[in-house]
């Protein structure tokens, strides 16, 4: 089976590499290793990755349309996100990705308390997501390579490296013909890839990708899906919602956060 390569996920690599030189006795000792350690042992010691405690959802006076959801995801965990339309998969990666407050109930992302979390401490949480949105959400001045590069640049990763890694990793998705393309000249499959490339170029901590394969056909979805596998390999949590019933059919090692009625039932 042809596989993604690490080098286009990888620019943390290429970090490791030169922060190799900086060892002493108790291993590596740059700085940004140091950080890296940190996070593992966080992540470690909190186990999971984000966890939900009675958590209640509703919009504006509306009815409650998610309530008592309880489940926590382990640190390096895959999970298909299933239900009916309308059954609340949205509204449910809307509070992963700290794009809503519950209106009851406890939400802990990278063991944090969001409730107690300051505002000017949510972006920095944000940034450890990649989120690929169901409406996309590129922006349309900037070509597919520049909208994709934008978490690299907003990182200050080298532009030497966002001229390699990108366009190796809009290959990947197919779209090496379209990397100076701007969103509307694309389709829907495309703007799609496109979407999930930004969202997976920084190798996030924790992925959600709202129907990332709506859009294409099952060749390239189970391309796209051995994508999230590479990234979840690397580390990174993938929490996917999906109505493609064959993915979930061929991949069937990965369990189901099913949501049923309002409400998730684990393992369905
Ligand atoms: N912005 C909103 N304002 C009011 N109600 C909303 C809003 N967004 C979603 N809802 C309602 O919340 C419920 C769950 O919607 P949600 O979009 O989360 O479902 P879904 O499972 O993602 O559906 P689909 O698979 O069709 O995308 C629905 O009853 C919907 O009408």
């Amino acid at each position: 089976m042809c596989k993604p390569s690490e080098a286009f996920l990888g620019y943390r690599h290429k970090t490791a590499a030169t922060q190799a030189r900086w060892t002493n006795k108790d291993g590596p000792c740059h700085p940004s290793a140091r950080l890296e350690k940190a996070k593992v042992r966080n992540n470690r010691r909190g186990e999971h990755i984000i966890r939900f405690d009675s958590v209640g959802l509703r919009y504006g006076l509306g009815p409650e349309v998610l309530r008592d959801i309880s489940f926590a995801l382990p640190s390096g965990s895959f999970h298909f996100l299933t239900g009916s339309s309308g059954a609340g998969k949205s509204s449910l990666m809307r509070l992963m990705y700290l794009g809503l407050r519950p209106t009851r109930g406890r939400v802990v992302l990278f063991d944090k308390d969001i409730a107690m979390t300051r505002r000017y401490e949510l972006p920095a949480l944000r940034r450890r997501i990649g989120v690929v949105f169901q409406d996309f959400r590129l922006l349309d001045h900037l070509s597919a390579m520049d909208n994709v590069a934008l978490p690299l640049r907003v990182r200050g990763v080298k532009e030497s490296e966002v001229r390699k890694h990108v366009p190796e990793l809009l290959n990947w998705v197919g779209l090496s013909e379209q990397i100076n393309a701007k969103p509307p000249t694309l389709s829907g499959g495309q703007k799609q890839r496109v979407a999930i490339a930004r969202a997976v170029i920084g190798r996030p901590d924790l992925l959600l990708a709202d129907e990332p394969t709506g859009n294409v056909d099952d060749h390239i979805a189970m391309r796209l899906l051995h994508l999230f596998e590479e990234l979840n390999r690397l580390g990174t949590t993938v929490v996917i919602a999906t109505h493609n019933q064959f993915l979930v059919d061929r991949f069937t090692q990965y369990p189901r956060l099913h949501i049923d009625r309002g409400t998730v039932v684990e393992g369905e």
